[in-house]
């Protein structure tokens, strides 16, 4: 039967493009779509600022609170882009830019950035980030293989550090995971974060730059997904963005579900539990105000942690809550126009993890992303004004002192501190804007051996009082980028 009344629960990018796809393809459904706060849009907010310096020059800049550039790889997203008609707000990041090719490290002990190598000529002007790659890199097909026996995860860390070496691990490695999970390498699953490096180290025998070199063509799927020109738009983008920022998709999505007779958004909708009909088919949806819904088939597009929360014991499903999450706090910040420019060209830094682990008195940096350099085309106004986001958290201890603005500042100065001084030690600038925000459980962290608990998770689902009619996607099962997101959207209501 197919679904007559469908339940998503959860208002962020997943339950928004969730909607979208249920409601396209089953017209005849009606779609309920319930966000407990008073917005919807999850994580993704941006918003536009007014700022004025000294001189009375003005603009207005576009801020991201969560992520803020999109990757064209992700057909989902560039189909998305084609469906909504947003072609013609779309801002590209080119290849060739420096936003896209110049990333640095800010190395603890290091003073200022270290630039990393963009290609294999570049390994010559960047002599410190060369001189522990190329060794680690060149060693690793001469390392014996070396994949413990029977297992079949492990953390990043550990993979990393048994193919290329305990340093290249915490200085690349822990770095890289900072600026997607905002977490501690050592326990992420390696399969469920990155499970290119295992497929490598599988194809190339125990070498994982063996196996990368041995990478075949990927089929393109592409016929698959309706992307119209939005294809050729991005094919030389690094990342993409729109003019005013990603806030516009789950605008755009909201705009076209108001605009569908047979959906229904409704936000400040709290659900308090889910229960299986047990005589019948399909599941009650309590709310909060007292109401219960019925519904053929629910959406879960929340945290796996909450949705355990809905569940009665009749209907407990396994592995809810073996992940953590990180909390990261996002503080925008904008520079006046001046003559010293504020940091170097390029994409932002990521800060590796200390040596001796993430000490309470740390400062709580994980990275900087330099927006202007990326996404500077969304800002009108007096030009010359500086963006820029700084991270903090994740597996740190945030207190209210790591955000104080002077505190940001001085750390931004001693990163950033040889390009002023080089040019006559000038200051950083008291910034025309400055906002910290702290996102709580924010990225959902998939520990060892994720991909096989959540494989436990569907057959759960398919068997049992849910009989298939509840499905649960989202960033805390499938990836946590907005492509995951909105692929698992796609995707979801095909077995019914
Ligand atoms: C709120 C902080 C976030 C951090 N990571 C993410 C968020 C929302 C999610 C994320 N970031 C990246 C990816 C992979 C790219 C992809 O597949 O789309 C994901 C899933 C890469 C990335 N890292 C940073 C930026 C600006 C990007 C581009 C994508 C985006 O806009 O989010 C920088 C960065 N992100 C985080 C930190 C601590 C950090 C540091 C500079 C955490």
């Amino acid at each position: 039967m197919p679904p007559s009344t469908i339940a998503v629960i959860g208002g962020g990018i997943t339950g928004l493009s969730s909607a979208f796809h249920l409601s396209r393809r089953f017209p005849q459904a009606s779609i309920i779509l319930l966000e407990k706060s008073s917005r919807d849009g999850g994580w993704i907010r941006s918003r536009r600022v007014e700022v004025k310096d000294s001189h009375g020059n003005k603009a207005e800049i576009l801020l991201e609170a969560g992520p803020r550039s999109l990757r064209p790889n992700s057909k989902a997203i560039l189909e998305l882009t084609n469906l909504l008609h947003l072609t013609s707000s779309i801002i590209t990041t080119p290849k060739s830019s420096k936003a896209a090719k110049d990333r640095f490290l800010h190395i603890p002990g290091r003073p200022g950035l270290t630039r990393l190598p963009s290609s294999p000529l570049s390994l010559l002007s960047t002599p410190y980030a060369s001189s522990i790659l190329v060794p680690s890199i060149l060693r690793e097909p001469i390392r014996r293989a070396n994949r413990p026996k029977d297992a079949d995860d492990e953390s990043v860390s550990s993979l990393l550090a048994r193919r290329f070496g305990h340093k290249l691990e915490r200085i690349f490695g822990s770095a890289l995971v900072h600026g997607i999970y905002a977490a501690d390498a050592r326990a992420l699953s390696v399969k469920a974060t990155f499970p290119i490096l295992l497929e490598a180290e599988e194809r190339g025998r125990g070498s994982i730059v063996l196996g990368m070199l041995k990478a075949g063509s990927k089929e393109s799927d592409l016929q698959q997904y309706d992307v119209g020109d939005v294809q050729s738009l991005v094919n030389d983008a690094a990342v993409f963005s729109f003019v005013d920022g990603l806030g516009t998709i789950p605008k755009s999505l909201r705009e076209y579900l108001d605009k569908s007779e047979k959906v229904t958004v409704r936000t400040n909708a709290v659900v308090t539990s889910l229960r299986p009909k047990l005589n019948a088919e399909g599941i009650e949806v309590d709310l909060a105000n007292g109401e219960t819904l019925s519904a053929s088939h629910v959406v879960s597009a929340i945290p796996l942690d909450r949705l355990e929360d809905l569940l009665p014991s009749h209907g407990a499903l396994p592995h809810l809550t073996t992940n953590p999450m990180s909390s990261v706090t996002v503080v925008n910040i904008v520079f006046p126009p001046s003559k010293t420019p504020i940091h170097p060209p390029g994409f932002g830094y990521l800060i590796p993890r200390p040596v001796g682990g993430y000490s309470r008195r740390g400062t709580g940096f994980l990275g900087t992303v330099f927006d202007s350099c990326s996404l500077g085309a969304q800002d009108t106004g007096a030009p010359g004004f500086t963006k820029l986001t700084v991270m903090l958290g994740g597996p740190y201890e945030i207190t209210p002192a790591h955000t104080k603005i002077e505190n940001v500042l001085a750390q931004l100065q001693h990163h950033l501190s040889p390009i002023h001084h080089r040019i006559g030690g000038a200051r950083l600038p008291w910034p025309v804007y400055f906002e910290a925000m702290e996102h709580n459980e924010c990225i959902p962290l998939p520990l060892v051996g994720h991909v096989r608990r959540m494989e436990e998770l569907r057959a759960a689902l398919k068997t049992g009082p849910w009989k298939g009619k509840l499905e649960v996607i989202g960033a805390s099962v499938d990836g946590v980028s907005v492509g995951d997101c909105v692929e698992a959207a796609r995707k979801v209501g095909r077995d019914w």
